[in-house]
């Protein structure tokens, strides 16, 4: 696994070693030891999956206490993976970062606690999967409009209409009205 930074602060991008052979691929999706010396020295406590069909938008999220770190891939499909730092002393605070995350492309991304997630879907399905240093706790979810211009992010989506969005996310917080960490 080889590991590169990012213009934000602690989030990382996690590049596998993929040895290919006539019966197909290996790779070593996770290590605790080599994890918690190259990227985080996190424990991870659960972990989800979630399958989404072409146009769905999830996000902008986080936990306002019991903040999630999450690690993220994509295991079918492809989408457009977006965080912002919402760590008021970080020098990247309201900064977002994107990138394409693919089953075919393999990356992770490492997204400590103390950031929102959201993904856009930009083929006609995706799964991903994301191991969480926290546990879900809805109480303290917290969605960040995924369309405040304030964050300026620039989404993929072709045909408003088509989007597919939660109640939640539809309603979500304004990121000057966020609750911040
Ligand atoms: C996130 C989550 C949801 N659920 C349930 C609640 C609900 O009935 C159903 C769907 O939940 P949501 O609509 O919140 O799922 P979703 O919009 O996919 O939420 C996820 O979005 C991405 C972007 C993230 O970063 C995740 O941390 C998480 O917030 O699953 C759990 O049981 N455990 C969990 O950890």
């Amino acid at each position: 696994m080889k590991v590169s930074s990012t213009p934000i602060n602690d989030v990382k991008i996690l590049e596998p070693q993929v040895f290919g052979d006539k019966r197909g691929y290996f790779w070593e999706t996770f290590r605790d030891d080599w994890f918690r010396e190259h990227v985080a020295d996190v424990s991870f406590v659960q972990e989800n999956q979630s399958l989404s069909s072409r146009g769905t938008l999830r996000g902008m999220h986080c936990q306002t206490q019991q903040p999630q770190g999450k690690l993220v891939r994509v295991i079918s499909g492809e989408v457009f993976d977006v965080v912002i730092d919402l760590r008021r002393p970080s020098p990247s605070f309201g900064k977002c970062f994107t990138i394409q995350l693919s089953a075919k492309n393999g990356l992770q991304l490492w997204v400590p606690p103390g950031f929102a997630h959201g993904f856009y879907v930009t083929s006609s399905s995706a799964e991903l999967v994301y191991k969480c240093t926290d546990y879900y706790a809805p109480q303290f979810e917290q969605s960040v409009l995924w369309s405040d211009t304030d964050l300026a992010i620039n989404w993929p989506i072709n045909d408003k209409e088509t989007l597919k969005l939660s109640e939640k996310d539809r309603n979500g917080v304004m990121f000057k009205d966020a609750i911040f960490f």
